[in-house]
């Protein structure tokens, strides 16, 4: 159960200091071993890692971050800054480090004083890491109901990719967070986990959670899915995002796209799971999204299979190519609106996909926002 586990990321204050505590994701499934950052540039260094990594997460991170430079008397616009520009893709990421920003210089220009203005960002940090918790919640709600419409009669095979669940978020995540409601309900035959190459978030994060969930799972090859579509064995797959533009269009690990080609030519529905914070109405349509490009020893290394007496590579990992092979390693691909059944975020479900649909989800959550700010309860 969540509750009894190592916790995915903590700001603590010790005596020495205050820190940034990290579950750190590239030991798993091996060992639950935690990582301090007690600066800016270690939590970059782990963001870079992915020893945190998940677009919700790295919101988190990122407000943390922005907290623990202004606790530490650091430069914060420098901090913020290098957070936000840490990796490209996940929207989150820059909007949990601005928005903690803004509140610190917010409260500077009023008059709080440096140790003031370092509280409330650390309120505002740990206000965004709860609101994640919340939206994990309505989304598993909102998501596992959509499911049950989608494909009638229960008993559902569910494929998902890369690692959507509590490791990426406050609370229980995204996608595998529905995935987890279904299985509550009764609902979930099997689990189809796709390994996820090269950084294999799916076969060691996500058999992971549905390991400590108590799911009936199997990992794949991503190379298998196509022919698992062609047998019948997939009701529905369920992904997460990392941005998704104003027209609906959906960057995630790559691989997604694939995954979403299949299950229009076979049918099956293709659903989206990710909170409001992860849309990004500034970026109008797929082809704007910066996609990151990864080291290419990721690839053409084995870097979480290492073996006494295997031959090492320039990361330090067994070769599993060619040394000096050169590699195509994009983080991500870019799915479009078309080939998306529903974007189901924190704020509702958007289906068909439409920029109208997404805009609309983007204003309710506007609407809360302000409501709140005024004083009022939430929705
Ligand atoms: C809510 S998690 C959605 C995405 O962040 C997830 O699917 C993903 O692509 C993560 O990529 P990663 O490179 O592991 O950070």
């Amino acid at each position: 159960m969540a509750e009894e586990c190592v916790p995915v990321i903590r700001y603590e204050e010790l005596p020495e200091g205050p820190v940034v505590v990290l579950l750190d994701q590239t030991r798993l499934p091996v060992e639950e071993a935690e990582l301090v950052c007690t600066d800016v540039p270690a939590l970059v260094e782990a963001i870079c890692s992915l020893a945190v990594r998940g677009a919700p997460v790295l919101g988190i991170a990122g407000g943390y971050g922005v907290a623990l430079a202004a606790a530490r008397g650091f430069d914060v616009a420098d901090a913020a800054e290098q957070l936000a520009h840490a990796r490209p893709t996940a929207v989150n990421l820059a909007y949990g480090a601005r928005r903690v920003e803004a509140v610190y210089r917010e409260a500077l220009r009023a008059g709080a004083g440096e140790a003031g203005a370092a509280a409330q960002a650390l309120a505002e940090a740990r206000a965004l890491h709860r609101e994640d918790a919340e939206a994990s919640e309505r989304m598993a709600e909102y998501g596992s109901a959509l499911l049950a419409d989608l494909v009638p009669g229960g008993g559902m095979r569910v494929l998902t990719h890369c690692n959507t669940g509590r490791l990426v978020s406050g609370g229980g995540g995204t996608a595998l967070a529905v995935v987890k409601a279904v299985h509550r309900a009764g609902e979930l035959r099997r689990l189809w986990v796709g390994e996820t190459r090269p950084l294999l978030q799916g076969a060691r994060l996500t058999a992971y959670e549905a390991a400590e969930a108590g799911m009936a799972y199997s990992v794949l090859t991503d190379g298998a899915a196509g022919s698992l579509f062609a047998a019948g064995e997939v009701d529905a797959v369920v992904v997460g995002a990392d941005r998704i533009a104003a027209d609906g269009s959906v960057a995630n690990k790559v691989g997604t796209y694939s995954l979403a080609v299949l299950a229009g030519h076979h049918g099956v529905p293709f659903v989206v799971v990710a909170p409001v914070t992860t849309v990004d109405l500034a970026t109008e349509s797929g082809g704007d999204i910066e996609v990151e490009q990864r080291a290419a020893h990721e690839v053409t290394e084995g870097l979480w299979g290492r073996s006494p007496g295997s031959r090492m590579g320039s990361g330090g990992g067994p070769a599993l190519a060619p040394v000096g092979a050169h590699a195509y390693n994009p983080a991500f691909d870019v799915t479009p609106s078309a080939l998306v059944t529903a974007v189901v975020t924190d704020e509702g479900v958007a289906s068909p996909v439409t920029a109208a649909g997404i805009a609309e989800l983007c204003s309710t959550s506007r609407k809360r926002v302000s409501r709140s700010a005024n004083g009022m309860m939430k929705s």
